[in-house]
């Protein structure tokens, strides 16, 4: 049996983009807004594009703590981030509800999602994404990891040096591979398990224009950041 070993650097690593993904964490009130009232199509619309704007910020801030990062090709950063926000925001999402919180309150939170204005055909990809994330019990390294992992996706549109972006890429899966042996022992095939949502992650991000445009409301006003960003 192959004895797993986290070296002294990727235990640096490790803490480097812990630390970073958990200081630029999003504001949680987006579940607490949720939990607390119940909203119009449009104020729901309008807290989304204000959530995922601060969410593109955040993620920008994250990606400057992400070893390597920065010795990327300027041209080729812009590229990772545009094409990893929607899926990084999913993600957020998925792990926002898939948190522990006091009974009955995520039941509240899936009904007012539900009702916010996304159309009846996305609502069930979108949970289903959110429980199979939930049922994997992520610990936080593992969360900020991932959310790595999936920033560092060399084959995004535009990037140039896609080799230097899969060798960093390598870096991070090298080490949550490790962490994945150690945290689940019980379960060898979690790590598989773990980049199988990336492939539901980016199926469901497929849709995420069409969830846009067909919010239950006239008028779709965009940020220009988002504009950017979400192709909208
Ligand atoms: O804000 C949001 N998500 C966000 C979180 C973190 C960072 C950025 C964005 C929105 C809400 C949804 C209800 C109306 C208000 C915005 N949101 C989504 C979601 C995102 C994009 C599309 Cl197209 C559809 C749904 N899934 C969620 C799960 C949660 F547990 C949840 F709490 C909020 C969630």
């Amino acid at each position: 049996k192959e004895k797993v070993e986290i070296t002294k650097e990727q235990q640096a690593l490790m803490k480097i983009i812990t630390d970073a993904y958990n200081r630029h964490q999003i504001p949680q009130d987006v579940a607490k807004k949720l939990l607390q009232d119940q909203y119009s199509a449009e104020e729901n619309f309008l807290l989304l594009t204000e959530m995922a704007t601060s969410q593109v910020q955040v993620l920008v801030e994250f990606t400057k703590n992400i070893p390597g990062f920065l010795s990327l090709d300027r041209e080729d950063q812009i590229a990772l981030l545009k094409g990893s926000a929607v899926e990084a925001m999913f993600l957020r999402s998925a792990q926002v509800f898939s948190r522990k919180m006091p009974s009955g309150h995520t039941e509240v939170l899936e009904e007012r999602i539900r009702k916010s204005g996304i159309s009846e055909e996305f609502i069930t990809p979108m949970f289903n994404f959110y429980k199979s994330i939930g049922e994997l019990h992520m610990v936080q390294e593992e969360q900020a990891l991932l959310t790595t992992v999936t920033i560092l996706t060399p084959d995004r549109p535009y990037v140039k040096d896609q080799q230097a972006v899969e060798r960093l890429q390598e870096t991070m899966l090298d080490v949550l591979r490790k962490l994945c042996v150690l945290q689940h022992p019980q379960e060898p095939q979690y790590f598989a398990r773990l980049l199988g949502r990336l492939t539901e992650l980016r199926t469901l991000s497929h849709y995420h224009t069409e969830m846009l445009a067909s919010w239950r409301m006239n008028d779709h006003k965009f940020t220009p950041l988002l504009c950017e960003i979400w192709d909208v």
